[in-house]
C-alpha cells in the first residue's frame, strides 16, 4: 500500500534511537534554544529603536544592550554546543543500527541469502546506514528547527503587524504547496535510483568476483557493456531526480526574493501612513530573513527526508525479519565434547565424539523462489527416507545435481524441509538452537568459507576455546600437514576467503575445522574434490578410523577411496533408494 506521506519507514526505525533519546533530547533542546535566542534579537532591536535610538532616551539602554549582547552570544555557544553533540550522537545512532542490521543478517537463513546478493546486503549496511546518519545529524535537526522557526516567527509577524504578518504567510504557502507535490512526484524516481544503483553494485559485484573467468574467456568487452548499460539506466534516474529537484529549489529560492522587495515597499508604506513603526518595520524585516533559511532549505530537506526513508525502508525490510526461533525448552542437546580431555597427541590423531542416530523421515524440499512469485521450480528431494545408526558410516552417491549440496545443507540447518522431518537421536533438527548446531551437526561444505585471520582462528570457527594441541590434532585428523611447511605455522595469516591458498588445502582446512567441533555427526559433502589420490585415501582412512563413534555421511558423485565409509546408498530421483534399513 502507498503512504500518504514520506517519513513512515523513519517512523518504523524509532527503536534504533530508544537508546540515544537523552542525547536527541538534549540536541533538539540545543537546536530550539539556539532558535529562540537568535529571534529575540529582532525584538530586542525593535525596542532599541522606537524606545531609545528614535528618541534620545538613554534610560534603561545599557540593560536592553546587555539582554542583546547575551542573545547573541548565547545563539553562537548554543549552535557550538549543538555542532559538537549532534554528529557525536548520528554516530552513535549509527551504531547501534550497524550493530543490529549486522546480527540481522548474519543470523538469517540460506534462503535469505539466495534472494540478497552480498552486494545488496554491503549496500544497505554501510551507505543507507550513512545516509540515515547524515539524516539524523543534519536533516532531522533542521526539519524540526525550521518548522518551530516558521511556527514562531510567524506569531510574532502578525503580533507585530498583522497586514505584513499575512503577507509573509501568503508568500511561504507556494514553496511549501510546490515542496509537497515535489516529495510526491519524486518518491517513485527516487526509489527508482536505489534500485537501479543496487542492479550496478551486483552485476559489478558478480564481474569483480568472476573478474578470472571474464579475461579467461576474454568477455571483457560483453562485461563493460552489461556495466555500461546498468550504469546507464541509473544515470537516467538520477538525471530525472535532478531534473525535478532543480524545478522546485528554482522556484522555492527565488521567491523569497520577491517577497522582501514587496515587504520593504508595503512596509515603508505603513511607516509613512503612521501604521508602524520604524523599529516594527526593522523587526518584521528581520524576522523574515529568518523565516529565508527554512523556506530555501525546505526543498533540501524533503530530499534529504526522501531519501533517508526509501534508506529506512530497505534497513528496515532486514531489521524487522523475524529473529531466528528460540529453541523448546525441552530440547537438551549432548554436552559440548571439549570438556573431555584431548587425546595424547602421538600416535595417530583421533578427533570422534559419540555418535548420533540421524533419521530422515519423508523429507521433501524445494527451493524458495527468488523474488515474490510463488515456487515453480521442482521439489529437489521427494520423500527421501534415511535412516543411519549412531556411530555409523554411510556414503551417498548421487549424479551432478541430484541434491547432495541440498541434504547438507537441509542437516545443518541451512534451509528447513517444506515437509518430513530431520530427526538427530529423536529430536527435530528444527528444534537444535543454531549456536550448539556446531556441537552437534559439523559439516565440510563443498565450497568451505574461509576467513580473513590466521589458519589458527580458522580451523577454530567452531570452538573458539579449543587449545593448540587440539588444533595440530585436527589439522593431523585431516591430512593438513603443509600447514607446518608455512612460514608462520599456525599463525599464517589468510588473505579474504583463504585465496591463498589451493582448493585441496582449503578443503583440508575445512575438514580440521569439523573434526575439532568433535560431532557427533559429520556431514561431508564430496571432500575429496581436489585432492590427489594418495591424499585422498589418507583422508578416507582418517574418516574411518580416526573418528571414534562419530557418525558420518559422506555424500559424493563416484565412490570413494577404498578406505572410505561403510554402508553405500544411492540418491536418485530425489530420494534415496533402500534408504530404511
Ligand atoms: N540456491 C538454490 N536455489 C535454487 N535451486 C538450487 C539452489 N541450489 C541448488 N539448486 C538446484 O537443486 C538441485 C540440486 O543441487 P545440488 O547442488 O544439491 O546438487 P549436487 O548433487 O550437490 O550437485 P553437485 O554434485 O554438482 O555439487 C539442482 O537442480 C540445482 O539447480
Amino acid at each position: 500500500m502507498q503512504r500518504a506521506a514520506g517519513g513512515g519507514a523513519l517512523w518504523r526505525l524509532r527503536g534504533a534511537l530508544r537508546p540515544h533519546r537523552r542525547a536527541l533530547a538534549l540536541n533538539a533542546g540545543l537546536a530550539a534554544a539556539s532558535m529562540l535566542a537568535g529571534i529575540l534579537l529582532p525584538l530586542l532591536a525593535r525596542r532599541l529603536l522606537d524606545d531609545h535610538a528614535l528618541r534620545g532616551d538613554t534610560d534603561g539602554l545599557p540593560l536592553i544592550a546587555a539582554l542583546t549582547v547575551l542573545c547573541a552570544g548565547g545563539e553562537a555557544v548554543l549552535i557550538a554546543l549543538r555542532r559538537v553533540t549532534g554528529p557525536a550522537t548520528a554516530l552513535a545512532v549509527e551504531e547501534t543500527m550497524r550493530h543490529r542490521l549486522v546480527g540481522r543478517v548474519l543470523s538469517q537463513p540460506a534462503a535469505f541469502h539466495d534472494r540478497h546478493t552480498p552486494a545488496v546486503l554491503a549496500t544497505r549496511i554501510v551507505s543507507d546506514l550513512a545516509l540515515l546518519r547524515r539524516f539524523v545529524s543534519f536533516g532531522l535537526p533542521f526539519l524540526i528547527i525550521n518548522s518551530l522557526t516558521v511556527v514562531v516567527v510567524v506569531v510574532l509577524l502578525l503580533w507585530l503587524c498583522w497586514p505584513l504578518g499575512l503577507l509573509v504567510v501568503a508568500a511561504t504557502v507556494p514553496p511549501a504547496v510546490l515542496a509537497r507535490r515535489w516529495e510526491h512526484s519524486s518518491r517513485e524516481v527516487t526509489r527508482q535510483v536505489q534500485r537501479d544503483g543496487e542492479t550496478f553494485a551486483d552485476l559489478l559485484d558478480e564481474s569483480i568476483q568472476g573478474v578470472d573467468t571474464i579475461q579467461a574467456f576474454g568477455r571483457r568487452d560483453d562485461f563493460t557493456a552489461r556495466l555500461e548499460k546498468a550504469a546507464d539506466r541509473l544515470r537516467r534516474s538520477q538525471r530525472e531526480r535532478a531534473r525535478l529537484w532543480t524545478a522546485l529549489s528554482t522556484l522555492v529560492e527565488g521567491c523569497p526574493s520577491a517577497v522582501l522587495v514587496t515587504l520593504i515597499g508595503a512596509g515603508v508604506a505603513a511607516v509613512w501612513a503612521g501604521a508602524v513603526t520604524v523599529g516594527t518595520l526593522v523587526a518584521v524585516l528581520t524576522l523574515w530573513l529568518f523565516l529565508l533559511w527554512p523556506v530555501q532549505s525546505l526543498g533540501g530537506l524533503m530530499n534529504q527526508l526522501q531519501q533517508a526513508d526509501a534508506a529506512a525502508e530497505r534497513v528496515s525490510e532486514l531489521l524487522h525479519r523475524p529473529p531466528v526461533p528460540a529453541p523448546p525448552p525441552a530440547f537438551r542437546p549432548a554436552p559440548p565434547p571439549s570438556s573431555r580431555p584431548a587425546p595424547p597427541s602421538s600416535g595417530p590423531a583421533r578427533v570422534g565424539s559419540r555418535g548420533a542416530e540421524l533419521v530422515l523421515d519423508q523429507v521433501w524440499f524445494r527451493y524458495p523462489p527468488a523474488g515474490p512469485d510463488p515456487p515453480t521450480g521442482p521439489a529437489v528431494l521427494t520423500g527421501m527416507d534415511l535412516r543411519v545408526a549412531a556411530g555409523e558410516r554411510v556414503t551417498v552417491v548421487g549424479a551432478a545435481g541430484s541434491g547432495k549440496s541440498t541434504l547438507a545443507a537441509l542437516l545443518t540447518g541451512l534451509y528447513e524441509p517444506s515437509g518430513g522431518r530431520i530427526l538427530i537421536d529423536g529430536t527435530d533438527l528444527r528444534h537444535l538452537p543454531t549456536a550448539r548446531r556446531a556441537d552437534v551437526v559439523a559439516p565440510v561444505p563443498e565450497h568451505p568459507g574461509l576467513f580473513a585471520g590466521t589458519i589458527r582462528d580458522n580451523v577454530r570457527l567452531g570452538r573458539p576455546e579449543a587449545d593448540d594441541a587440539e588444533v595440530t590434532e585436527a589439522l593431523r585428523a585431516a591430512q593438513a600437514f603443509f600447514v607446518h611447511e608455512l612460514r608462520h605455522g599456525l599463525d599464517e595469516p589468510l588473505t579474504e576467503a583463504g585465496l591463498s591458498l589451493s582448493g585441496g588445502q582449503r578443503r583440508r582446512l575445512a575438514l580440521a575445522r569439523a573434526f575439532l567441533c568433535r560431532p557427533r555427526l559429520l556431514v561431508l559433502d564430496d571432500p575429496l574434490v581436489g585432492l590427489d589420490p594418495r591424499t585422498a585415501q589418507q583422508v578416507g582412512a582418517a574418516v574411518s578410523e580416526r573418528l571414534g563413534d562419530t557418525t558420518v555421511l559422506w555424500l559424493t558423485r563416484h565412490r570413494p577411496p577404498a578406505a572410505s565409509p561403510g554402508r553405500v546408498v544411492r540418491l536418485h530421483s530425489g530420494h534415496i533408494d533402500g534408504g530404511s534399513r
